[in-house]
């Protein structure tokens, strides 16, 4: 696709954002208020450093991680984010093509534009994938109970209940572009036609169906009761509330500010992993999304305690770029720089991973260990 040379996912979201018209690309891009948090998801990573071990014999590194029964190819998924079909008509099919092609989960979004049994049958037809489910607390308890049977029934492994949206954030660049979906495009998970999207800004559509009075105390045990998913937890960003879902006997929580597309100015994620990571002490799983953007990012995810990572935009720019094969090269991309990563850093193993092989920049100082 086009002359240029894509090596890197900075060079996938200049290639992928150019193919779009500016109200969606900054729809995708874009961040709350004044995109503090969006900024700092990847700004973060740079106050680590890795300190590699050397002469060792790292012919044979092995990258995968198991992850609802099954091996992935290695510790890399994709978020779930509505609306892909405004990136590439094949939308979140070609995403779930890709993922199977590559080894590796997929998250499914309410929001997206075909259905669940679409988007899995569509991976299942390549190869091996499992799928996850996002939720959001709806107003209308049936229809969210529909969403959870009908994943369920389409195989998928959990739920992501994502907990950081009771409404939608400050989001000046789709007030002043009145943002709204292109016409022909469907909530179908939702039972939303492109006619009734078009009638009602994002903002309000969004929370005409969004449950502000959502609770862990009605939530999780409804949820549990109409379904035998393992139920995850997104968009949990300090150590009381990962208390709290493991309280609530939760399998997982998702480290997310959703991209810094919710409340501004909360920390990055990767630096408020370490203590999220130490309140679990191994009684809940620990992942994380937002900002991560190379092999590197994610080798420092893993050193600081997340069993895996999960992208959103890169998967955009991909499909944007070339439809499946631009998914295809996101995930080349990650996994070619986390593999040699871990070879230079001296790992074999994702066991080898730790906080010992990373340093940290406090203030002025050198380099100190964590
Ligand atoms: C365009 C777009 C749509 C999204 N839609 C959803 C959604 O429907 N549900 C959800 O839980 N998160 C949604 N997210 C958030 C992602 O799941 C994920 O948390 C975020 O994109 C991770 O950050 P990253 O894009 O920097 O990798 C969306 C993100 C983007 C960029
Ligand atoms: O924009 C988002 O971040 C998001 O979560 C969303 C919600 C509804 C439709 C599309 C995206």
């Amino acid at each position: 696709m086009g002359p240029e040379k894509i090596l890197s996912i900075s060079d996938l979201e200049s290639a992928g954002s150019k193919k779009l018209p500016v109200s969606t690309r900054d729809f995708f891009n874009s961040g709350a208020t004044t995109q503090v948090t969006v900024r700092e998801n990847s700004t973060a990573y740079q106050k680590y450093r890795i300190l590699p071990r050397v002469l060792k014999d790292v012919s044979n590194v092995s990258t995968k991680i198991s992850l609802f029964g099954r091996d992935i190819a290695f510790p890399l998924c994709v978020s779930p984010a509505g609306l892909q079909a405004m990136a590439h008509p094949d939308g979140e099919l070609a995403t779930s093509r890709a993922c199977a092609k590559y080894g590796v989960n997929m998250g499914i979004s309410s929001y997206a534009n075909h259905t669940v049994e679409q988007i899995t049958t569509a991976g299942k037809e390549i190869g091996p994938i499992h799928h996850i489910m996002q939720l959001y607390s709806m107003k209308d308890r049936e229809k969210e109970e529909q969403v959870v049977r009908r994943a369920e029934a389409a195989g998928c492994k959990a739920i992501f209940l994502t907990a950081d949206s009771p409404v939608l954030g400050v989001r000046y660049n789709e007030w002043r572009s009145g943002f709204l979906p292109p016409a022909g495009l469907a909530y179908p998970m939702m039972g939303k036609t492109s006619e009734q999207i078009q009638q009602q800004s994002h903002d309000d559509g969004f929370s005409s169906f969004n449950n502000d009075s959502h609770s862990w105390a009605v939530e999780i045990p409804w949820l549990r009761s109409i379904t035998k998913m393992e139920i995850w937890i997104k968009g949990v960003l300090t150590p009381e509330d990962v208390e709290t879902a493991i309280e609530y006997g939760c399998e997982g929580v998702i480290i997310s500010n959703h991209g810094g597309r919710q409340l501004d100015e909360t920390p990055a994620t990767i630096d408020v992993l370490p203590d999220c990571a130490k309140a679990a002490r191994g009684r809940i799983r620990i992942h994380i999304d937002g900002g991560i953007r190379s092999g590197t990012d994610m080798f420092k995810a893993l050193a600081l305690g997340a069993e895996c990572c999960w992208v959103g935009r890169p998967m955009l720019w991909g499909l944007a770029y070339n439809g499946q094969e631009g998914v295809e090269l996101m995930l080349d991309i990650f996994y070619q720089e986390f593999k040699r990563c871990m070879q230079l850093a001296g790992c074999k193993s994702i066991s080898e991973i730790s906080a010992s092989s990373l340093g940290v920049f406090r203030s002025d100082g050198p380099l100190a260990r964590l």
